[in-house]
């Protein structure tokens, strides 16, 4: 158990502004990292960076056996916790001047996927190349070898990115030796904290405690407060610094960041095929789309159902090998492709693998399913979706967490973003539990998943008979043998994907993975809408978003440049066009209210009894 002893209130209200043009320089941080983070177009310090990087390079200091280096950082999706710790991380081992002789990792980062794990892992390679320092990472995964292990850990390397089962593995088969892990092990990192124990790590975890040296600082970052965070606090951490940021409530307790707008479309099961076609063909969201499916089936039904009206898109989940989904990701980041249709992690093995059991079970169970699929994929939680402005929920998630984090996928980095549902009469009981869990969150406003009010009955209709034409020609058999197919293609992209990726690491364009997989061609008269389908207010509607878009930027130089929420607000069609947009929808961000309040920046020191 753990009760509060200490409690730091930062004050906030009249000095918003001023802390929002905080510099790196003045959170105490290295000069090279400051530089690196230039050359990344990186300035200020996202607010959980402003917090945590001096505390954690404060605790830090803390001497060899002392309590109180720990830190529990709990931000929002997308508020930028990664470098929150990784800056500090690395300016801690930067001063590293001990000259014993090593035989371990200095720094382990915990994440619970093999997606995440190459995002951090990316993410620390390129500060350190940047910073032109002598440091080595690595990250292992689940598929190496023995003497693949132990090959990686040669060195030894500085920092290790990984799941705590391949740590574990390395301990178990010999390859990390314990007492190397405790003389040299300063700082261990527990990314995603709220689903290392639901991707069932705990026993490995468990084991990895004793290994664990009194001197070592222990950072856990999550977006939420779960019980599993506790858990995880308690067995691993000592008198941790708790830093709570703005907006992180103890819901229900994942929040959406206030810069995404939420909207919802009702319409019957069989109608959302019609409806995604109008969202798209007639431009009433922004680009880019995450589309999320929650069976992969569904997921290449929407693609093929997209390919005959020319919609390129590109399908990922846990079943496609994982260079291919590693690929995927980046081609979409790199911008290639606008479309991306995602089925949860969760989902597709709950439904494919035909039961509800948790992670924890199925990781254990899995050598016995029926269909292999990756146990450490993660397509929602923590991936780092860039610059996506919108999130299309074509299935409701079964969970008001799921939905929080396939919404946070938009609006990273306090960039503006919105979310489309569309709600079939079966989903209503999960709309509504999703309303009422986050409706009670701070701004008590129930409306805050508002009717789109971009399309209108007519639109759906105009397009109705094509769409109900085509979804008739994309069958169960057809679904079934291009999901075969982009198996096959992806499982040969794979192969030469990791021959090609180690000569040329940067190459994003050998392989394409929105290729057609229908058999027919689409017809060309489906490609363009005519205008005599399209009603003058669709019109009107579709004309609006795309100034938005090129109106708005949606990108931090914009803001940098002044363009203040509040201007953007008044341009963005989905903020004036309805009555019922979220009110505050740009007042989040990066500012905060004011001391005393729910909002309050609070840096709590507790205690483990
Ligand atoms: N100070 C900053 N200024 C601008 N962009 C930033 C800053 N810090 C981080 N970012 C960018 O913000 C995005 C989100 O960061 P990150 O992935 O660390 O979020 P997160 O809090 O870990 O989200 P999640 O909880 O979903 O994992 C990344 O693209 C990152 O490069």
């Amino acid at each position: 158990m753990a009760n509060a002893t200490d409690s730091l209130l930062y004050e906030t209200k009249d000095r918003e502004e001023q802390e929002e043009d905080q510099t790196f320089e003045e959170l105490g941080l290295d000069p090279r990292l400051i530089r690196a983070l230039t050359k990344k177009n990186i300035e200020n310090p996202t607010p959980i960076q402003r917090v945590a990087i001096p505390l954690i390079l404060v605790c830090s200091h803390f001497s060899l056996f002392s309590e109180g280096k720990d830190v529990v950082a709990r931000a929002k999706t997308g508020s930028g916790k990664t470098f929150a710790y990784l800056l500090p991380l690395l300016q801690k081992l930067f001063s590293n001047s001990s000259s014993k002789k090593r035989l371990a990792p200095n720094a382990f980062i915990f994440v619970p996927t093999r997606e995440l794990c190459q995002q951090v892992y990316s993410e620390a390679l390129s500060l350190i190349e940047l910073c032109r320092v002598q440091m080595k990472v690595v990250q292992l995964t689940s598929t190496m070898s023995a003497s693949d292990l132990r090959t990686t850990l040669a060195g030894p390397p500085e920092i290790l990115v990984s799941t705590p089962a391949c740590i574990q593995t390395c301990l178990s088969k010999g390859i990390l030796q314990p007492t190397s892990v405790q003389d040299s092990l300063s700082i261990l990192v527990l990314d995603e904290a709220d689903l290392l124990l639901s991707y069932g790590y705990e026993d490995d975890l468990k084991a990895l405690t004793a290994h664990v040296p009194r001197g070592c600082q222990c950072l856990l970052m999550s977006a939420t407060s779960s019980a599993d965070v506790e858990k995880l606090k308690n067995l691993i951490l000592h008198n941790p610094y708790i830093l709570t940021l703005p907006e992180v409530g103890d819901v229900k307790d994942e929040i959406i960041p206030k810069n995404v707008q939420q909207f919802w479309i009702s319409c019957g099961a069989r109608d959302k095929l019609v409806h995604i076609l109008a969202l798209l063909k007639l431009e009433l969201v922004q680009k880019r789309v995450l589309i999320f499916t929650n069976t992969i089936d569904m997921g290449f039904r929407l693609k093929l159902f997209f390919e005959q009206f020319g919609i390129k898109s590109a399908v990922l989940n846990a079943e496609l090998p994982q260079n291919s989904r590693l690929h995927i990701l980046e081609e979409f980041n790199a911008g290639l492709f606008d479309y991306l249709i995602a089925t949860d992690d969760s989902h597709s093995k709950e439904k494919e693998q035909g039961d509800g059991d948790s992670h924890v079970e199925r990781r254990k169970g899995r050598k016995h399913a029926k269909k292999k699929l990756d146990s450490e994929f993660g397509v929602v939680r923590g991936i780092d979706f860039k610059n996506v402005h919108t999130v299309i929920n074509f299935d409701m998630p079964q969970s008001a967490a799921g939905y929080v984090h396939r919404i946070g996928r938009t609006g990273r980095a306090y960039k503006t973003g919105a979310s489309v549902s569309l709600v079939s009469p079966d989903e209503m009981e999960i709309f509504e539990e999703i309303r009422s869990i986050l409706g009670e969150n701070e701004n008590k406003d129930s409306n805050f998943i508002a009717p789109f009010p971009l399309l209108t009955k007519n639109a759906v209709e105009s397009l109705r008979y094509r769409a109900e034409d085509v979804a008739r020609s994309v069958t169960k058999i057809a679904v079934r043998e291009s999901r075969a197919q982009d198996l096959r293609n992806e499982i040969l992209n794979s192969e030469k994907l990791k021959a090609h990726f180690q000569d040329n690491p940067k190459d994003l364009d050998l392989l394409k993975h929105d290729k057609a997989l229908s058999k027919k061609a689409p017809a060309p008269h489906l490609r363009d809408v005519p205008e005599y389908l399209l009603d003058p207010t669709t019109q009107e509607a579709s004309k609006i978003v795309k100034l938005a878009r090129a109106a708005m930027g949606n990108t931090n130089s914009a803001r940098r440049k002044g363009l203040k929420g509040k201007l953007r607000k008044n341009r963005d069609p989905l903020k004036t066009f309805s009555a019922e947009a979220p009110k505050n929808a740009f007042k989040g961000g990066m500012k905060r209210k004011g001391k005393g309040g729910s909002d309050s920046y609070k840096s709590k020191k507790k205690q483990s009894v």
